[in-house]
């Protein structure tokens, strides 16, 4: 039995300390938390926190759960693996993190039959993304004149089902159509609207969820979509359950896609939250915090400067517009400065280029450069095998694997054993507080890493062994456990994207490395220059950052009337531990003159970019 910790005995893992206003939002349990706090302020830190504390100290007790929803998936599945490396099993196998979507289609996948008809789809049923176009497409062939394809988009995520009621023919024969055709495929705004059907014909679903999750946490709150919110505000308002939402309304940058407006105010309005506004900066150091503060001032003015917790440890500039006049020139200067920086000690993988799209394009023209100096560039969002970089490396299947595959390389790695050991328990049902079948699971998993050692000894490295390797982890941990306890698995098109994508991912790194070991750090972006776009650098941090592209033409719409770019500039700006850097080259675009004055108001100088300084 573990042992739960008093309340007041409880510290912190992994971190020394919180600050006053976390700790007071970490023990608020009796009133809905609303934690507001600027970039780097630690709220996904703070969450994981949250959840120890709930589970350590048995105020979250068995079989209560904790229900989080992150933003992405990449953001769950760390939330997930620092509860699971802080709490014992049997503690953290009860803190479940989901992304929204994830969340709906696990909620689907289980109770779809429940779902009035003829509303239920099939079990097979695919995922689509669908654009302007689809609906285009789906008026033009069904023959539906004078239909604003906008609103059609808009009511099919926010009108509630069944569809007939708002005698709206064109909404209607969108969900027939798309619910009897041979292949069914639902968009994930589509599910929302199935899951609130399903829930308020069901209200006992709605209570079962009520009871299970007691603690629910909400990580990126600024970006929940209104069909989203309302979701969650049907199933749990009025309920015993406590949301804790955290987020940060200058990082709002989903405005496009629907995230709804002022979210804190209406979430402190619905369920009369307690605010908590955390008031440090533990990712950068006071020079660029002093210069982020400039343009978080600029999107809500009057705030407080954060505290920053960080130290600087590097000499020269922290930040500089890099102006260069030819685009060659650019590409050159910003390769050999990434070089330089290699060679006197920083990682490549802390050295990350941001841009605002198109990252494919960049990669085209840099990598070369780059990689005559022999270093690698990694674009995130590169496609392997069907499936996006950034998405191999966080699904679920990945997490499980990966850790096998290092105990097959390595002689001692305490890490991936306890990781190893709490995918198989979780798949084979071992209850925790069995310490006998515990340990049964233990020796098989030592016998198995012993037999992985032979398969991936080194004088085995040949990309040929990685198919046959993982097939016999899968063997092992059993398919069939593994794609029945994981949702979005079910169906063999999604779980066989996923496996062909590891499994390309890996024999392309293996490819290019000299051993298992420098094939598997290569398969998480070790030792390579990572690629993104400000989306997909959203949560994450790095030492420091180069922006390609602060010129009018790239950035058309960074006006000062445009408060979503300027607030997906803030993102950017806020990625850096140590440095930010923007590249600003007159063959591309003007500059962004109103930007770079205020840059320039806080330090951050327009320079001649690395290579043309004389
Ligand atoms: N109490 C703490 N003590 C020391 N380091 C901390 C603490 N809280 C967070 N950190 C570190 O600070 C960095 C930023 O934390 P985190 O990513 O949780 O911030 P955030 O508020 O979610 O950031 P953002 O919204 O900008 O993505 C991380 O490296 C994290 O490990």
């Amino acid at each position: 039995m573990v042992t739960r910790i008093n309340p007041c005995e409880w510290k912190p893992q992994g971190v020394d300390d919180l600050e006053p206003n976390a700790w007071e939002g970490l023990r608020e349990n009796k009133q809905h938390a609303a934690v507001l706090a600027g970039a780097g302020a630690g709220k996904t830190e703070f969450l994981a926190q949250k959840a120890a504390y709930l589970l350590q100290t048995g105020i979250c007790s068995d079989p209560n759960r904790i229900l989080a929803i992150s933003f992405k998936n990449d953001a769950a599945r760390v939330l997930k693996e620092r509860v699971n490396l802080r709490c014992a099993p049997e503690q953290s196998r009860r803190f479940e993190s989901f992304t929204y979507d994830g969340f709906t289609k696990f909620l689907l996948d289980r109770f779809r039959l429940a779902i009035p008809e003829p509303y239920a789809p099939p079990p097979d049923y695919n995922i689509y993304f669908p654009n302007k176009g689809t609906f285009q497409e789906f008026l033009n062939n069904q023959k539906i004149r004078g239909v604003n394809v906008y609103q059609l988009q808009k009511d099919i995520a926010n009108l509630p089902l069944p569809a007939g009621q708002h005698n709206y023919l064109a909404l209607k024969s969108y969900w027939q159509c798309r619910l009897t055709s041979d292949e069914v495929a639902l968009s994930f705004q589509m599910i929302n609207r199935l899951i609130e059907y399903l829930i308020r014909s069901n209200p006992n679903i709605k209570h079962a969820l009520r009871s299970t999750y007691p603690f629910v946490f909400l990580d990126e709150f600024q970006d929940t979509t209104s069909p989203q919110y309302e979701l969650l505000k049907f199933i749990f308002l009025e309920s015993n359950s406590l949301i804790t939402a955290v987020g940060d309304d200058k990082q709002q940058i989903m405005g496009w896609a629907g995230a709804l407006p002022e979210a804190f105010n209406v979430f402190n309005q619905d369920f009369g939250a307690k605010n908590f506004d955390l008031v440090s900066n533990w990712r950068s150091h006071p020079e660029l915090v002093s210069m982020q503060h400039a343009i978080a001032q600029m999107i809500t003015p009057g705030l407080t400067q954060p505290e920053a917790k960080n130290t600087k440890n590097m000499k020269g500039d922290v930040a500089a517009i890099w102006g260069y006049s030819d685009r060659n020139d650019e590409i050159q200067g910003v390769s050999n400065w990434i070089s330089e920086q290699i060679n006197s000690g920083t990682k490549a993988h802390e050295l990350a280029i941001l841009v605002r799209t198109h990252a494919d394009k960049l990669e085209v023209e840099i990598a070369p450069h780059l990689l005559n100096k022999g270093i690698s560039i990694r674009n995130v969002a590169r496609i392997v095998d069907g499936i996006a970089i950034q998405d191999i490396l966080t699904e679920k299947l990945t997490t499980i694997i990966l850790p096998f595959l290092y105990l097959g390389v390595l002689e001692r790695s305490p890490e991936n054993w306890n990781r190893a050991l709490i995918s198989l328990c979780a798949l084979e049902g071992v209850d925790f507080v069995d310490e006998r079948a515990h340990s049964q699971q233990q020796d098989r998993l030592q016998y198995f890493s012993r037999l992985l050692r032979q398969d991936l000894s080194n004088g085995n490295f040949h990309k040929g062994r990685i198919n046959p390797t993982i097939s016999s982890i899968l063997a092992f941990l059993t398919e069939d456990a593994i794609r029945s306890s994981i949702s979005e698995y079910k169906q063999d098109r999604d779980y066989n994207r996923v496996l062909n994508g590891i499994v390309s991912l890996l024999e392309e790194c293996a490819d290019c490395s000299s051993s298992w070991l420098e094939a598997l750090d290569r398969f998480q972006g070790v030792d390579q220059v990572p690629l993104m776009t400000i989306h997909k650098s959203k949560g994450l941090e790095f030492q420091t950052i180069i922006f390609f592209g602060l010129d009018a033409k790239t950035w058309w719409s960074l006006t000062p009337d445009n408060p979503e770019e300027l607030r997906s500039f803030f993102v950017a700006f806020t990625r850096a531990k140590q440095s930010t850097f923007f590249t600003s080259c007159s063959q591309t675009g003007n500059p962004v003159t109103w930007i770079e004055e205020i840059l320039t108001s806080v330090g951050v100088n327009k320079l001649a970019g690395p290579g043309c300084e004389n």
